[in-house]
This record gives structure tokens, sequence and C-alpha cells, in this order.
């Protein structure tokens, strides 16, 4: 019986969870027959002759347990071909050198804080210029573009108020401006719940770190794309920019995506019962969850996508002290940077994820004091819940 998915949602990608258990691990590639793909730690490959070696001779260029899964990662992403980083944050570097100086990045207003730091003080400093759109609206993002406009960057849901963006309406804009790459940042939704190859994005990028390994002890970066110019200027940047993952952090993400299906369909469920329960908590100003007929593009996200992630923001009431002492009462929650993981995570972005974004900058997105981020994990629903009510209680004893 297939699953049903959610009511008003995309159905579920068809054979997600046969893809991620099977693509790209088939044991006939080993001579030993391994049905889990080994760690190929070796650094250098032997050649019969100068240059006739079996496709592998170094390991920055190529290695086979990081091609087990940048196989699968393609197929989780609906695209031809995928690149393996050593970060998130290493996959945007080189998706950036595609670009040429003087080229312009029109990229979405609220962004993970590490993502505007380097457009703010790293590529506008290598003669990149970049400006900072609000692409909820898509016209906007029309006005913006220029001669001299080459990459357009979103994340949808964004990092930290989760708003959505209707990434076909963007591609349908960007289409009609030859020599414009579109990319979207995927990491809050993860391929399980969104494909944006399949809505008219040039490049997917996804900071693995969070929900595709999903057990927070991996840095790694993915990035997919189905033209094959891009495939081939990636994979020469991949391996002369150096920044790849290590086979080991690449064997863990590979596993980490077979139980992805299983794990995101509870952060959803979780992080809807956690959004349900604090949009009516008398402690809480105000929650921001795509999944709420309450987000401003609820309609979006289940149009685009099959599901929502376990990521809810919410304005505690009250001021910094609130917001501080709630975030030093949980206990089931974690007072931590990063998401996605089985572990339930909460944070500040104010002062934490987005510190590096200038306080006038986070005032206008919305990124106050009383901002709270929650990465809502796989533990009990009334455990959550419980430890929610306690801790916003005793930020007000
Ligand atoms: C939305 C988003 N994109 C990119 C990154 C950067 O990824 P990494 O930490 O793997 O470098 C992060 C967090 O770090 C993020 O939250
Ligand atoms: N990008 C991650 C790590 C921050 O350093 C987050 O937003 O939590």
């Amino acid at each position: 019986m297939a699953d049903a998915g959610t009511p008003g949602f995309l159905p579920p990608f068809k054979h997600f969870a046969t893809d991620a258990i099977h693509c790209g691990q088939e044991p006939e590639q080993w001579r030993s027959g391994a049905v889990v793909p080994p760690i190929s730690l070796s650094t250098t490959f032997k050649q019969q002759a100068p240059g006739e070696h079996t496709g592998y001779e170094y390991i920055r260029s190529g290695n086979p347990t990081r091609e087990c899964l940048e196989k699968a990662m393609a197929a989780l992403d609906g695209g031809k071909y995928c690149l393996a980083y050593s970060s998130g944050s290493a996959a945007l570097l080189n998706i950036c050198h595609l670009l040429k100086p003087g080229d312009t990045v029109i990229s979405i207003d609220d962004v993970y804080g590490g993502t505007n730091r380097y457009f703010q003080k790293v590529a506008s400093e290598n003669n990149l210029k970049v400006i900072f759109v609000d692409c909820t609206n898509p016209k906007c993002l029309e006005a913006a573009i220029t001669p001299e406009t080459k990459l357009v960057w979103l994340e949808t849901p964004t990092n930290p108020t989760l708003k959505v963006i209707d990434i076909k309406a963007c591609a349908d804009i960007v289409r009609r401006h030859p020599g414009v790459l579109l990319a979207v940042d995927n990491s809050f939704m993860s391929a399980y719940f969104q494909r944006p190859l399949s809505l008219g994005a040039d490049i997917c990028m996804s900071s693995a770190t969070k929900y595709m390994n999903g057990h927070s002890d991996v840095l790694i970066g993915l990035v997919s794309v189905n033209r094959d110019d891009l495939y081939e200027r990636l994979k020469f940047l991949q391996n002369a920019l150096g920044a790849v993952p290590s086979p080991f952090d690449c064997f863990l993400c590979n596993r980490g995506l077979k139980t992805l299906h299983i794990r995101m369909k509870l952060h959803f469920k979780n992080g809807l019962a956690v959004a349900k329960f604090l949009e009516c908590h008398p402690r809480v100003e105000k929650v921001i969850y795509p999944g709420l007929p309450s987000h401003p593009q609820h309609e979006v996200i289940k149009k685009q996508c099959t599901g929502c992630p376990g990521m809810v923001t919410f304005y505690i009431k009250g001021n910094i002290k609130n917001a501080s002492a709630f975030l030093r009462k949980l206990k089931v929650f974690t007072l931590a940077e990063s998401l996605g993981g089985y572990e339930s995570l909460a944070e500040h972005p104010a002062i934490m994820t987005h510190a590096s974004v200038p306080e006038k900058e986070r005032e206008k997105l919305g990124i106050t004091d009383t901002l709270i981020r929650l990465s809502v994990g796989l533990e009990d629903e009334e455990d959550l819940l419980g430890d929610l009510d306690q801790a916003l209680e005793a930020a007000f004893a």
C-alpha cells in the first residue's frame, strides 16, 4: 500500500525509501560483494601504467565511498548528479566559484547567518556584488535582476524566520534571464519534503550536516544538478578547491540517508504538535511554522512540498530575560546551535546563529531578542510538550 502522504501537500516522491536504501549501494561493485559500502580510506590508487588507472587516482579527485553517497543523494534530490563537500559552507563556496569578478548575486534576505557572513564579508570583498531581496514576493526578485546578475540564492523555508519562497515562480523569472543560475539551499526541508530541481532550480544545495545525515555527528555539504555543463565545472572545482569530505563522513551520511524517510515523517508530526501547542500558549506571542494554516505562505509550501520539517520558530512574550530563562530551563530540548538531528535543539538566533548579521538587519528581518528557534526532534511528543510548558512557566516565575 503506497504511502498516501499528508492531505493538501504534494504526494510523497515515488520510491524514495527504496532509492535511499539501494541507489549507489550495489554489492556487485565490490570484489567482496559487500552489501554495505566499505569505507575506502586509501588516498591513492595503483596504476597499471602512467595514467592507466581504475578510475581512481587520488582521493581528492575521486573516492569510492564518496561516490556511493553522491549517487544515493542524486537519486533523492531527483537529480542527474551530486557532489559532496566538507561542509554546507564549502558547497556554497564552490557554487560561488562558478561566478566571475563583477558578477552580482541576489540572495533571499533571511539566510543562515554564516551564509550572510560569507556573502557580506568574503564574497563582497572578492569582487562579487551581493544584494538581499525578500523573494516571498517574486516581483521583487524580477525587479532586482540586472545584466550583472548571475546567481539567485534562495533558502526555503528561511533560517530562522521560516519564510517560504515559491521556487517555481522564481525559477520562471530566472529562466527569462539567460545566464542566471537559480540555487536553492534545501537544508531546512531535506530531499524528502522538497525537490528544488523538479521545480526549476539549477542547483540544489544541502548542508547535509542537518536532516540528511540526521545524527548531529557529520559536517558535510551536498550539491545536486541536472545540467552536464554545471556538473563538469563543479566537479573540476570540487577537485581544484579541495573542500571534499572524508570517506568516513561520507559513510556516516550515506547511512543517515537510509532512515531519512522515517525520521522526516516523525519530525513533521512532532513539529506540528509543538507548533499547535505553542500557538495556544499564553506565554507565546507568535508562532511561525509553515505547516500551520496561520503561516502566510502555508499554501505555497503545500503546493511545492510533501510535508514540513521540525523547524519551529516563535516569539516568547516579555524580553531577552524571559527568552534566556526559557532556554536555560529546558531539559529535553538542548540549548545548542544546528538542527535536523534526532535530538531536539533550541537556540536564540540573535545571539547564536545569526550574531554575525548586523543588528539593524536582524531587527528588520524580525530576528529579535524574543525570537527562539526550535529543531523538534524524534523524542516522545508528550515529553517535548511537557518540557516546553515547564520552561515557559519557569521563564516568567
Ligand atoms: C540553512 C543553512 N545553510 C547552510 C549552512 C551551513 O552548513 P554547514 O554548517 O554544513 O557549513 C547552515 C548551517 O550551518 C544552514 O543552517
Ligand atoms: N546553520 C546551523 C549551524 C549554525 O552555526 C544553524 O543555523 O543552526
